[in-house]
């Protein structure tokens, strides 16, 4: 399976031009052979927050609609990032997926706001679970800072996800948390997780990049560096049999003994 990571810059506030920069991005892709393609956080309009009224995608119907025209054209699942929405309960932070035959199969809001960013002002919690399976593999997608919850990555990987994608705006100001929280959700969980983070600025923030790709045994295959790139990795799915099978992790859980109520 291959799975290209679309590291990218963001237009602040900018719907117009990042759907035109997306849509060249999921091309190139594409054209490297990829099966998957994966986008950063908030592509749409960046951490604009104070305009989504006038930026967000209104039931993010823009978003599923190119997804959907990109991946049957180009015969490639896309892990869509995410996007900022507007829908019945307010604005939202938004994943969706398409499939290779252009049909969406899951739909996901970040379940956790990050304040340092102000999401919590202006945007809604999501509260379901993301896993879904393409190509008969399952696979998880949680948006940014949901990586910082353990449980929430946990429950993915107990639901049988065997790939973890975690599209990001994640500054370099704290992107050393971010390289070791992937690798060690990576080796804890003993699954392939797949981090696409973008590059670029915005009025608060600067972004270096560093997206990556870790193996079940916690193995980095690739990092991105601090500009503009597509990188295709080929993964072998058997790894996290392999992995789970020498350190049975899953096995040796002591359930009972995690209820901190009791
Ligand atoms: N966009 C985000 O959720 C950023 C999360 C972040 O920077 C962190 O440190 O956590």
């Amino acid at each position: 399976m291959k799975i290209a990571a679309i590291q990218m810059d963001v237009a602040y506030g900018q719907p117009e031009v990042n759907f035109a920069h997306t849509e060249e991005k999921i091309k190139e892709a594409a054209g490297l052979g990829a099966d998957i393609a994966v986008l950063p956080e908030m592509w749409n309009t960046g951490y604009d927050l104070t305009r989504l009224q006038e930026t967000a995608d209104h039931n993010g119907e823009k978003t599923k609609a190119i997804l959907q025209r990109l991946s049957s054209q180009l015969q490639i699942a896309i892990v869509g990032g995410s996007v900022a929405t507007k829908k019945a309960g307010g604005y939202y932070n938004s994943m969706y997926v398409a499939n290779k035959s252009g049909e969406i199969i899951a739909e996901y809001d970040k379940a956790h706001l990050f304040r340092l960013m102000d999401e919590h002002h202006y945007l809604q919690p999501g509260n379901t679970v993301n896993v879904f399976t393409l190509d008969g593999v399952k696979m998880g997608g949680m948006i940014c800072y949901d990586l910082r919850f353990p449980e929430w990555f946990r429950l993915y990987a107990l639901k049988g996800a065997q790939i973890i994608f975690v599209p990001a705006q994640w500054p370099d100001a704290r992107i050393d948390h971010w390289k070791t929280l992937l690798q060690a959700r990576a080796i804890e969980n003993q699954c392939f997780v797949v981090a696409v983070n973008r590059v670029g600025m915005d009025p608060n923030n600067a972004f270096n990049g560093n997206s990556m790709i870790i193996a079940p045994w916690g193995k980095v295959l690739w990092t991105g560096e601090n500009k503009e790139m597509i990188h295709v990795e080929e993964i072998d799915l058997q790894e996290v049999r392999d992995v789970r099978e020498r350190i049975p992790v899953f096995q040796d859980r002591r359930e009972n003994m995690y209820d901190y109520r009791a």
